[in-house]
């Protein structure tokens, strides 16, 4: 009965033009990586603005296809010359994307990244958190405004790009002196990612959100703007008042103290991560 069974399945593999176990073993190593491939490709252009161009490419091919069913061949034509156009464009506009995409190759940072273990990982994060929770409270307590960007899943390079990159061990201090009134970097956003301060003084888009309070200034703003495109989430200290308020996924939670900060810091980042081994594997993506 199981020799039967084995040359179905054995007439079956062969139907499928795969005629030894090592054909079989070659398919399934060859579809693993493609989809990681794949995978790290979304991972390093999720949240950035090739986004919305790849959506728009999408659209482009599916009404390339419309049009090619139904025979409109004028705009069959409109849409094969924007397509050849595009195709021109398109590593002219992401050109930044694929040498830091590159760049990640070539520095083998995707087998550093699995040397790290899990445990170091955690502990890093919660050094961070506590750095963070630290450094809000004196700054709420000095009346010192601050917006404080930490990644999870979602790469922020693009917003890194926008301001002074530091790639700095995190720490209460610094990220204290860094929103000194009147000095270099305290005007907008300090990243944190991959917990390292990656930069400060970044530009961050507004909130969309109309039901934000209309009390609420350019600083909470931007600051809220920033997880209606990612999934970060942001600390933000109020300079007029010292209140902390925490953003993520477009919403605000203020008037924070360091308990509640901590507590919601720790539910937030736990979330944000992947399960502990796919986590070593694919960290590579959102590494800056
Ligand atoms: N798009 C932005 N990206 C990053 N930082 C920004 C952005 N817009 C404003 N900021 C920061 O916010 C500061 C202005 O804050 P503003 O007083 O308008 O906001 P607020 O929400 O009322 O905050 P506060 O309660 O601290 O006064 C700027 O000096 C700058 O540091």
């Amino acid at each position: 009965m199981a020799a039967v069974d084995f040359n179905q399945f054995a007439n079956y593999l062969a139907s499928l033009g795969l005629r030894s176990p090592w054909d079989f073993l070659r398919t399934i190593l060859d579809i693993s990586l493609v989809a990681y491939i794949f995978y790290k490709l979304f991972s390093l252009i999720r949240g950035t603005r090739a986004v919305p161009l790849i959506n728009g490419v999408i659209t482009l091919v599916v009404a390339l296809q419309v049009a090619e069913a139904l025979r409109l061949y004028t705009i069959q034509f409109i849409l094969e010359n924007v397509f050849i156009a595009a195709s021109v464009a398109l590593p002219i506009i992401f050109q930044p994307e694929l040498r830091r995409a590159l760049e990640h190759l070539g520095r083998g940072r995707l087998l550093k990244a699995s040397l790290r273990s899990d445990e170091e990982q955690e502990e890093e994060l919660q050094r961070t958190i506590d750095q963070v929770v630290r450094a809000a409270e004196i700054l709420g307590r000095t009346k010192t405004g601050a917006l404080i960007v930490i990644a999870r899943g979602t790469g922020l390079n693009e917003y890194i790009d926008s301001g002074i990159k530091l790639d700095a061990v995190v720490s209460a201090e610094l990220l204290v002196n860094i929103f000194v009134q009147k000095t270099p970097l305290h005007d907008g956003a300090a990243i944190i990612q991959n917990n390292r301060v990656a930069a400060a003084a970044c530009w961050l888009p507004l909130a969309e959100s109309t039901v934000l309070s209309h009390d609420l200034g350019t600083r909470h703003r931007s600051g809220v703007g920033i997880t209606e495109q990612t999934d970060c989430v942001v600390v933000i200290v109020s300079e007029e008042t010292g209140i902390i308020s925490l953003a993520v996924q477009g919403g605000l939670t203020r008037n924070l103290d360091a308990k509640a900060l901590r507590e919601m810091l720790v539910k937030l980042m736990d979330r944000g991560k992947r399960p502990a081994g796919v986590r070593r594997l694919f960290d590579w993506g959102s590494s800056s």
